[in-house]
């Protein structure tokens, strides 16, 4: 997605453990008609599947999901939670991921009544790097017996692998840019095309 390489050539940079800072826009101040465009564009690539329900994992993803559900009918986005609370009643489905920015193992968790057997689920999140968060929200998926369509994500750092190896079990992932390579030093970014 040209616009989406654009504000990561423009407003993006690379830190040095392969952290590629786009808070500017993506994860922390949040561009609005941006992730409206983004959602547009996976509305486009997943137009032959039935979508029931949009899962992510917060926090950085929950934003993104909410402006791209209203290209998906307005279907329900359910976010996996991080942390146990009083306010998580009744079973839930469980698993635990690591996290690349907090450098630690999290739970997450959904409440059984937001993941039905009945669900077709599309997956979105800010980032896809090693491929942890998917990993968990696939397994909450298939804890719940729902069908997990597809994955749209924002930024992939196609270098980690992650999302290569998502193609490789057969997931459509569409990822909306690829990070090829970048380079701490001199703060280039190349994108797969
Ligand atoms: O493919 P992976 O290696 O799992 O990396 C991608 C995940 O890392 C970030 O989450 P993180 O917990 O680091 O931060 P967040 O709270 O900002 O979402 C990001 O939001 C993705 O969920
Ligand atoms: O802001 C971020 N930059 C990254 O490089 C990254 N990788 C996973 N999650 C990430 N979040």
């Amino acid at each position: 997605m040209q616009e989406l390489e654009e504000r990561i050539q423009a407003e993006g940079t690379v830190k040095a453990g392969d952290v590629l800072k786009v808070d500017a826009f993506l994860n922390h101040q949040c561009d609005v008609r941006l992730f409206d465009h983004m959602g547009a564009a996976w509305a486009e690539h997943f137009a032959g599947k039935t979508i029931t329900k949009i899962l992510t994992i917060e926090a950085s993803g929950i934003g993104i999901a909410c402006c791209a559900a209203r290209h998906f009918n307005d279907v329900p986005v359910v976010f996996a939670k991080k942390a146990q609370s009083i306010n998580l009643d009744g079973d839930q489905y469980t698993t635990t991921v690591y996290s690349f920015t907090k450098q630690k193992e999290f739970p997450v968790i959904v409440s059984k009544k937001y993941l039905n057997p009945g669900d077709h689920v599309l997956l979105i999140d800010d980032f896809l790097a090693n491929g942890k968060a998917l990993r968990g929200l696939i397994e909450l998926c298939e804890k719940a017996g729902a069908t997990v369509e597809g994955i749209g994500i924002a930024v992939e750092k196609g270098f980690q692998g992650g999302g290569d190896r998502l193609r490789e079990d057969g997931y459509d992932v569409d990822s909306l840019a690829i990070v090829e390579s970048m380079d701490p030093e001199t703060g280039k970014i190349e994108f797969r095309h």
